[in-house]
């Protein structure tokens, strides 16, 4: 099987073109946990499928690093996004992708050799209702710094799915924060019925934000674009930024510019990369 490692500020994945690749659907999750072995297998946070599309130009689907199976991915996107314009599956600088939360429309920016050097993903609307996300719970409709105890701890939770469910905390200072004991509890806490990829924010100003996370499936991760969409919808909701400023998110792999725009979508500017190419034989 043919395949491309890429990356998006460091969040890697599998891609396999499903243009010219043919696998089996029962064999989808042990694949994603074989390849991302990254002692026995290649190595990545896990697989990501492009294949043909009958609603958009391209589809995107992919698999964590245990398997699952999640409805988005930001740094996917963008690493989709470039992967489809280079290699010829489409030909306009502005066109649609597929994904199992809904259709997206990517805008790629190319330079004079016609390389893509950065990708805009319009993301949609973020989802916000508790019931949507899902959340169990009794409290508000939608979930904006609500105490939550996870083994003994206590914090304050903003909840917004973009097309995924994400679980933001605001901390003063993110280099300390708990993301490998607390955010991998709370991912799997049973209030979350689906599991949850947990963000730790640091508001530095109203248009920069410090940013680390513990993604749902795959664990501690360089980067999570939908984490760091989630992240700006969040500190709108929280009052640390106006809708429709652009915030520069600092995730450990590099910086991504998020914007809620006042319409309403969410707006995600970023680099993708390749890796490398090769052969799997599993
Ligand atoms: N890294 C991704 C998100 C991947 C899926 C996530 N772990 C989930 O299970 O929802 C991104 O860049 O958005």
């Amino acid at each position: 099987m043919k395949f491309t490692k890429m990356h998006g500020l460091g969040n890697s994945y599998i891609y396999v073109n499903l243009f010219e690749e043919v696998l089996e659907e029962e064999s989808l999750r042990t694949l994603a946990i074989n390849l991302s072995n990254r002692n026995t297998g290649i190595g990545s946070d896990g697989l990501i499928l492009i294949g043909p599309s009958e609603r958009a130009d391209v589809r995107m689907r992919i698999f964590n690093l245990d398997g699952s199976e999640a409805k988005n991915c930001g740094n996917g996107l963008r690493c989709v996004a470039k992967y489809s314009f280079e290699h010829g599956l489409v030909s306009a600088e502005k066109f649609c992708i597929e994904t199992l939360g809904g259709i997206v429309s990517v805008t790629v920016h190319i330079n004079e050799t016609r390389i893509v050097e950065t990708v805009t993903v319009n993301m949609g609307t973020p989802v916000l209702a508790r019931n949507a996300i899902p959340m169990l719970g009794e409290g508000k409709e939608s979930v904006v710094n609500e105490e939550i105890s996870v083994g003994g701890e206590t914090a304050w939770i903003t909840a917004v799915s973009m097309g995924n469910p994400h679980a933001v905390l605001f901390v003063p200072d993110v280099e300390p924060a708990p993301v490998a004991t607390f955010g991998k509890a709370l991912s799997t806490d049973e209030r979350f019925p689906d599991g949850v990829n947990v963000e730790f924010v640091e508001v530095l100003s109203s248009t920069e934000y410090r940013f680390r996370v513990w993604e749902r499936g795959s664990g501690m991760t360089e980067a999570c674009g939908t984490g760091a969409c989630a992240a700006v919808v969040a500190g709108v909701l929280n009052g640390h930024t106006k809708q429709g400023e652009p915030v520069c998110v600092h995730l450990p792999g590099g910086d991504l510019t998020i914007t809620w725009a006042v319409d309403g979508t969410v707006h995600m500017q970023g680099p993708a990369a390749y890796i490398c190419t090769g052969e799997a034989h599993m």
